[in-house]
């Protein structure tokens, strides 16, 4: 079957003159969880950017089910980019507004829905995360945990494909991100939501996904299945995803789905 994203030799050179990515492929098979690991400035935000064109590359194809994004004029990459969520470290929340009003506004952007099938999927996309009470509270009310929990819900509204995540638990204490991989899990598996997520914390990363790219000065210096325990890793960060894999999906396992 076709991948659902296609990254053919991608570069990308900011204004500093040092190529944050190198001729990257790499490729997203529909359904899995993909994990992108590096060292810090290794390109990993940057390439999760190019899956939805928030970085255009220098020169490369991305294809998201089927559509070549950097060929597409600004209307129809627009209505592209509604198969792709994502969600930041930060939250991104729109502070002036209640939980309800931040899920609803990518909804209100698309404008398909009338107000009580809104309201319905708003109850829907919250239910789905465990923040049904907080539809009434604003961002500032919230703890790290819960906003994540909003942008999630908010990244979901339009019921997208793929879910992309950028250092999501980043800002979150052990308790509070293992609940949250446990929502990421649940969204993979219950709604089929294919995911990517960048991470530095490899304990998430080995929780979490079924194949791990590992990014090295720009280029994907290997990619490889969790679960391939036989084959030697070529990098430090590899060897330790495959020491501390198995031991963290364990522990993922345990306790409740919305902590
Ligand atoms: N908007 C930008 N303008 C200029 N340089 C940028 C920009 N975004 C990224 N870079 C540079 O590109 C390189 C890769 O950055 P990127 O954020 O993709 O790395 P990363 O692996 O996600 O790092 P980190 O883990 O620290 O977030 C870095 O050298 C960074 O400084």
């Amino acid at each position: 079957m076709r991948p659902l994203i296609r990254i053919e030799r991608v570069s990308k050179t900011f204004g500093s003159g040092l190529p944050a990515l190198r001729e990257v492929s790499l490729q997203v098979e529909r359904g899995e969880i993909l994990g992108i690991a590096g060292r810090s400035g290794a390109g990993k935000s940057t390439l999760l950017r190019m899956m939805n064109l928030l970085e255009r590359p220098d020169s490369g194809t991305v294809e998201v089910a089927g559509r070549e994004l950097t060929s597409l004029a600004p209307r129809e990459l627009r209505a592209a980019r509604q198969e792709i969520g994502m969600i930041f470290q930060g939250y991104n929340l729109l502070q002036n507004l209640n939980v309800a009003d931040n899920v609803a506004f990518p909804l209100r952007l698309h404008g398909r829905l009338n107000p009580p099938r809104l309201r319905q999927r708003v109850e829907e996309c919250l239910a789905l995360v465990g923040l049904t009470g907080k539809a009434r509270s604003y961002p500032a009310q919230l703890s790290g945990g819960q906003k994540q929990r909003v942008a999630i819900a908010r990244a979901l509204a339009n019921q997208p494909a793929i879910l992309l995540c950028d250092e999501p638990t980043s800002a979150l204490d052990a308790e509070t991100t293992r609940g949250l991989l446990q929502t990421l899990q649940a969204v993979n598996t219950e709604l089929g939501v294919t995911i990517v997520i960048v991470s530095h914390e490899l304990p998430a990363l080995g929780a979490l996904c079924r194949r791990v790219a590992v990014i090295e000065d720009g280029r994907v210096a290997e990619d490889f299945l969790l679960s391939d325990l036989s084959t030697p890793r070529s990098t430090a960060l590899g060897r330790e995803l495959a020491f501390h894999g198995a031991e963290a999906a364990a522990a993922l396992h345990q306790g409740a789905l919305h902590a």
